[in-house]
């Protein structure tokens, strides 16, 4: 029995999808721009819940590590090429299309300029973020990160 959270959306309440084996795993990249903004995409045209918003990212392929599949997914998607990728959450999402793992990866340093290969859209964006409508699997990591920037902000002001 594992002790992760499943996050049901779409009516999934009675899939109750095992996690052993058919999980698949997503690095998703959370961008952070020297002020702090954070990189948001939509979801391509063609794919499931197109227009959506998300961080950028995708599955991993056979044998790739979480860095190495999101180094390779943002070079394909928005050409650019990371630096480090620091883990800094996971969340299992059940999909009516998929159970996923999203591992979350913090990431700071990157090289080349955005470029939207499949015609995506961007916006950098604060918290709380303005565009919408945000992916269900991308809302918790949102919450997660305005209570950290809460948090820091308190610390900010105490020390
Ligand atoms: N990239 C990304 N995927 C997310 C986020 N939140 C979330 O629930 N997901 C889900 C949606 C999809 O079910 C899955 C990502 O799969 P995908 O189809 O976009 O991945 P991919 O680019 O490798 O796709 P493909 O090559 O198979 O077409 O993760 C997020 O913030 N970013």
């Amino acid at each position: 029995m594992s002790s992760e959270s499943i996050l049901v959306v779409d009516g999934a309440e009675d899939r109750n999808r095992s996690l052993d084996g058919s999980v698949v795993d997503v690095a998703v990249g959370l961008l952070v721009a020297p002020n702090g903004d954070l990189l948001l995409t939509t979801r391509p045209p063609g794919k499931v819940y197109a227009g959506h918003w998300e961080f950028p990212g995708g599955k991993l392929e056979a044998g790739e590590t979480v860095e190495e599949a999101l180094r390779r997914e943002l070079q394909e998607e928005i050409g650019i090429t990371i630096g480090p990728a620091l883990l800094w959450r996971e969340q299992v999402v059940d999909y009516p299309h998929a159970l996923v793992r999203l591992h979350f990866c913090k990431v700071f340093e990157w090289a080349g300029d955005l470029h939207m290969k499949e015609g995506q859209r961007f916006s950098w964006e604060k918290l709380p973020v303005q565009c919408g409508p945000v992916l269900a699997g991308t809302r918790p990591v949102l919450e997660w990160l305005a209570q950290e920037q809460k948090l820091q902000g308190i610390a900010g002001r105490r020390f």
